[in-house]
């Protein structure tokens, strides 16, 4: 019989003497159990102690389940050794990570059973281990602690070591680093993204806003982070509140922002993390170079359109004094915004004129645009003057479209034949001159132009007017500034410039070297009567060249063979009416006549007072000589 003590624990022991006696003998070699009473008989004091025994022998089970389990569901695997280096505790994770079971590793000797371990060295250095990194066997990267347990005297009674795997970690590791990486790598384009960026929490307050956002809108770091954006940039409510409320994103919002009102784009989006709104990133996008840039190129544009209207008044060629009062008029009515109307055969230089005009005008940097009035089919004209709505008529344009007049808002606009404009047209046409704003088809609203309008015609509007094919009302409203371009056959004295002009135009355009006009090919010229005016003197001249050799630099009449047998016969023709004396003197007058009438009116501007005065003839004189040579819509200059 004997009693004992396991730490701080008390053991009995009941049982036959010789058991016990072993017992204490394996006890005391162990060194856990030390015989501190021995008892004589007393069945009631055993019984008692007994009883205490069994609840401290429950007790320590209790402990010990405890301990266990703790060590089997720590995630740290835990090997311990006594003395002897004989394992005496290897828990569940131990198990798992080096992959043996801990029944096969009990009792055996640390250095046998497990690969790399050094426990043994600490055991006999008694020296700690920490923190050290090992891969094991089966290639499970770990950082263990390998310590020596002491007894309360310092005396080495085992060792433990406590490792894990680190591979997660690791791939923690690696991840932060990343996320690190991307971080910087973020931070960095915030930074110098031209773009301005705020971010805000979820309760709206400013987290982070970079360089652009403080250039755009003048706010530093200090006036935004950390600080509530219920009032932003934009005086208004703020669109990061708006957006951290509905949780929706806000898309291509165009405001002005800033000191400057400057015109941005503003994208703004909420931020969810699993679900959960964590806060709103806003994207300020500045559009007002964009815009001036858009500017730009519209100008550009014009410019290029302008460009269209190609000819200016240096390029009119023409010293004769019809054409020199013409030009004179002409350069007068650029001047002013007074409607111009060109009248004069086919081929004279109405477009020319037009352009020349335009040109010359304070309008010259913005559009020109020529409409042949006589090309556009009439169901089509309308829509081209004036525009349509969405949804005017079948195979209109979505969003509706602009008309010629519109197009040409101010500048320019050339009405070529206009004496062929369908009635209808001219009711409309006249509208946009009295009101200066046009309707657009199929809509309601008038739209203001700001357009010149110079129109051209080889019509004789006034006897359209009396045939009822022309209204006598737009007829006023176009006639304001008039100016008669002569046909060439009423100033042949200009076809000899007119030829060194074609003849430098088409060398520079076919590659060829001509020089000149022989004498004989220039009579022939000016005896021809050029219905087709300077186009047709284009053509001859055009084609001649075409007809020289490449070595040939004089155009001869053998080159013009078609003209040089009608001039043959005008020639004839003139030769039998010079039998006629009465007749050649009557032409001759008349020209003069008529050349010098034209020459007074051009030095009174047209003032038909002045001129008859003097001329030294009646009003009435004048008038009827004026009607005579076709001279009666030549108007006062305004
Ligand atoms: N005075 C001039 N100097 C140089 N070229 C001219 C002159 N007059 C006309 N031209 C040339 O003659 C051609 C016809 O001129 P333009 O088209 O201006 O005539 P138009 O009177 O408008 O003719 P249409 O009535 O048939 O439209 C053009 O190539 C033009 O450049």
């Amino acid at each position: 019989m004997g009693g004992g003590k396991i730490g701080m624990q008390s053991l009995v022991v009941v049982g036959p003497a010789e058991k016990l006696a072993k017992l204490r003998e394996q006890a005391e070699q162990q060194g856990e159990i030390r015989i501190i009473e021995e008892l004589d008989g007393n069945t009631e004091e055993w019984m008692r102690i007994i009883r205490k025994q069994e609840e401290t022998l429950t007790m320590l089970l209790h402990s010990k389940r405890e301990y266990e389990t703790m060590l089997n569901s720590t995630h740290d695997a835990i090997i311990g050794v006594n003395q002897e280096g004989i394992i005496t505790l290897f828990n569940k994770a131990a198990e798992r990570l080096i992959g043996i079971d801990a029944v096969q590793v009990l009792g055996t000797r640390a250095e046998n059973s497990i690969d790399n371990t050094r426990l043994h060295i600490v055991l006999e250095t008694g020296q700690p281990e920490l923190n050290q990194e090992q891969i094991l066997p089966n290639g499970t990267r770990i950082i263990t602690n390998r310590v020596p347990v002491r007894s309360e005297t310092g005396e080495i009674w085992g060792a433990v070591a406590i490792f894990r795997d680190m591979t997660d970690v690791m791939t923690l590791v690696e991840e932060i680093s990343d996320l690190k990486e991307l971080k910087s790598m973020l931070q960095a384009i915030i930074h110098c993204s031209d773009e301005a960026i705020s971010v805000v929490d979820a309760d709206g307050i400013g987290l982070l806003i970079n360089p652009a956002y403080t250039r755009l809108t003048g706010l530093a770091p200090e006036d935004v982070i950390g600080k509530p954006a219920n009032v932003d940039i934009f005086d208004q409510e703020s669109m990061h509140m708006r957006v951290l409320q509905t949780q929706k994103p806000v898309r291509r919002k165009p405001m002005k922002v800033g000191p400057k009102r400057k015109d941005v784009i503003v994208n703004i989006t909420p931020v969810m993390v699993d679900g959960h709104l964590r806060g709103s990133v806003g994207v300020i996008h500045d559009v007002t170079e964009l815009k001036v840039l858009g500017e730009e190129l519209e100008k550009a544009r014009q410019m290029i359109r302008t460009l269209e209207a190609k000819y200016t008044f240096e390029e009119i060629v023409g010293k004769s004094e019809p054409m020199h009062i013409a030009i004179e008029q002409a350069k007068t009515a650029a001047l002013t915004p007074a409607t111009v109307l060109l009248r004069g055969e086919s081929g004279t230089g109405k477009e020319l004129f037009a352009h020349a005009i335009h040109n010359e005008s304070e309008r010259k940097y913005n559009q020109f645009i020529r409409v042949n009035c006589a090309a556009i089919p009439e169901s089509l004209l309308e829509s081209e003057l004036f525009g349509y709505e969405a949804g005017a008529f079948t195979g209109a344009l979505r969003g509706g479209k602009r008309g010629l007049f519109e197009e040409a808002s101010g500048g320019t606009i050339f009405l070529d034949e206009i004496g062929d404009l369908p009635n209808t047209m001219q009711v409309k046409l006249l509208r946009v001159l009295q009101e200066r704003e046009l309707v657009r088809v199929g809509g309601t609203k008038a739209i203001p132009v700001d357009v010149r309008i110079i129109a051209a015609t080889h019509v004789n509007l006034e006897s359209a007017i009396r045939n009822g094919s022309f209204r006598e009302d737009l007829y006023y409203r176009l006639n304001v500034v008039p100016i008669h371009i002569p046909p060439l056959r009423q100033r042949r004295e200009d076809i000899h410039s007119l030829v060194g002009f074609l003849l430098k135009k088409f060398n520079a355009e076919y590659g060829r070297n001509v020089e000149e006009i022989d004498a004989r090919t220039l009579t022939i010229l000016q005896a021809y009567h050029w219905p087709g005016n300077v186009r047709e003197l284009e053509n001859v001249i055009g084609r001649a060249m075409i007809n020289m050799h490449y070595n040939e630099t004089i155009i001869l009449p053998s080159h013009l063979p078609s003209l040089s047998q009608q001039a043959k016969t005008s020639a004839e023709l003139t030769q039998e009416t010079q039998a006629n004396a009465e007749g050649t003197l009557k032409e001759a007058m008349d020209e003069a006549e008529k050349s010098f009438i034209i020459k007074s009116l051009a030095a009174c501007k047209g003032n038909r007072t002045q001129t008859a005065k003097q001329l030294g003839i009646s009003l009435r004189n004048l008038y009827y000589k004026l009607e005579k040579y076709c001279m009666a819509e030549l108007e006062e200059e305004s």
